[in-house]
């Protein structure tokens, strides 16, 4: 389902402007985020899809219809809606906290909470928990049933307001790619606020940010965003190292991999004055084996130091990048997608295949 904002205006009744003008199309079955600073308006636009908000001027159109012609309640109804904190009814049991828009919509208790329990599931909790009440429960996995919920309208439009927001940072990546492993599946219309920049790259299709004052200050792809800022606005928002985060997108085309001495772990290795990765059977890195080192015997783990990341091939250059700065060896150590070892970069290289690339800066 598309979401059009066409000339879409919000004052409140105090005469604060909270959208100004919006003009912006979320493509079906993608995940838009709105980003910005706190009170430019994110919010607003989000509640102005399913009416929690009325624009003051401008229309809402959902697959061309507008949401303004129809009873709010029933929009409300097929949509769905996540928020920080969940917003779970504290009185009622995980379960039928999840079976709410069901029961709702007329469904018998039982038939609810069989689907609900078939959410529990998809969005990777146990269904034990299904018995127990919100306050039961980590803020992660509230989340989580938070999400579950909201895809219990089975609706194909899907709201989120900082979601994520109020759990630490480890919980807040599960989630994530949670969700982009949901979104995979079910390729829903996703509308998603925060006012995390690393959030929005990392989950958005395309990135709308915001300015205060409700204005849209630039909408596009996250690579888009990060490499091309339309202002200087956009540009201090995404960040002083977005060329760093904009690596993410860049294809490594064109960078060399070089030969790489490799023993063998349980092998008996001649002694050499340059670094050599150790592998396994299997070829697939186990650390390095430093310049001048004495083996008695079969080479060991216990002989080795630990490795830097590893860059699998095809993948775009950032990882490159990383692997080769985080080598103890200063070499990178590049793989196939079985882990074992097709050779090394060194960063030198890649950063001579990034500054040959325009779009890079
Ligand atoms: N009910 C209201 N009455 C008056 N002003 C409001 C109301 N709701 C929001 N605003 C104002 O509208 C502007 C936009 O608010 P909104 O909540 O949409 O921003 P936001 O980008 O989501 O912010 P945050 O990230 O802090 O949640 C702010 O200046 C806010 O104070």
């Amino acid at each position: 389902m598309t979401i059009e904002f066409c000339d879409v205006t919000k004052q409140y009744p105090d005469g604060t402007v909270a959208v100004d003008k919006l003009n912006l199309t979320v493509e079906d079955g993608t995940i838009t985020v709105f980003v910005g600073p706190s009170g430019c308006g994110k919010t607003t636009s989000l509640r102005m899809i399913n009416r929690m908000v009325e624009p003051t001027a401008g229309q809402v159109l959902l697959d061309g219809k507008d949401v303004a012609e129809g009873d709010p309640a029933l929009l409300r109804r097929g949509i769905g809606y996540v928020i920080q904190h969940a917003g779970l009814f504290p009185h009622r049991t995980v379960l039928d906290n999840i079976a709410t828009v069901p029961l709702l919509s007329g469904w018998d208790k039982g038939k609810a909470r069989k689907r609900a329990a078939e959410l529990l599931e998809i969005i990777g909790l146990p269904v034990e928990l299904g018995k127990r009440y919100p306050a039961q429960l980590s803020g992660g996995q509230q989340q989580r049933v938070g999400v579950a919920r909201a895809l219990a309208a089975d609706s194909p439009v899907l709201l989120m307001d900082e979601p994520f927001s109020a759990v630490d940072p480890i919980v807040r990546e599960d989630l994530q790619n949670e969700l982009l492993r949901l979104q995979s599946q079910l390729g829903k219309t996703i509308v998603f606020v925060t006012h995390d920049i690393d959030e929005a790259v990392r989950l958005g299709d395309k990135v709308a940010v915001m300015r205060v004052g409700g204005k849209l200050a630039q909408y596009g792809t996250p690579a888009d965003v990060l490499r091309h800022p339309v202002d200087d606005f956009v540009a201090s928002f995404v960040g002083r190292d977005r060329g760093y985060r904009g690596l993410s997108f860049l294809s490594a085309e064109g960078v060399e991999v070089n030969d790489l001495e490799l023993v063998e772990i349980g092998t008996s290795v001649p002694a050499s004055d340059g670094w050599r990765l150790a592998v396994n059977t299997e070829k697939q890195p186990r650390g390095w084996l430093p310049p001048n080192s004495t083996v008695d015997g079969p080479l060991s783990e216990d002989d080795l130091v630990a490795g830097g990341s590893l860059w699998v091939r095809g993948t775009p250059i950032r990882g490159a990048l990383d692997a080769a700065l985080s080598s103890p060896a200063s070499l990178g150590v590049v793989v196939d997608e079985e882990h074992r070892v097709l050779g090394a970069v060194v960063a030198r290289q890649v950063l001579d295949v990034i500054e040959g690339t325009p779009q890079a800066s």
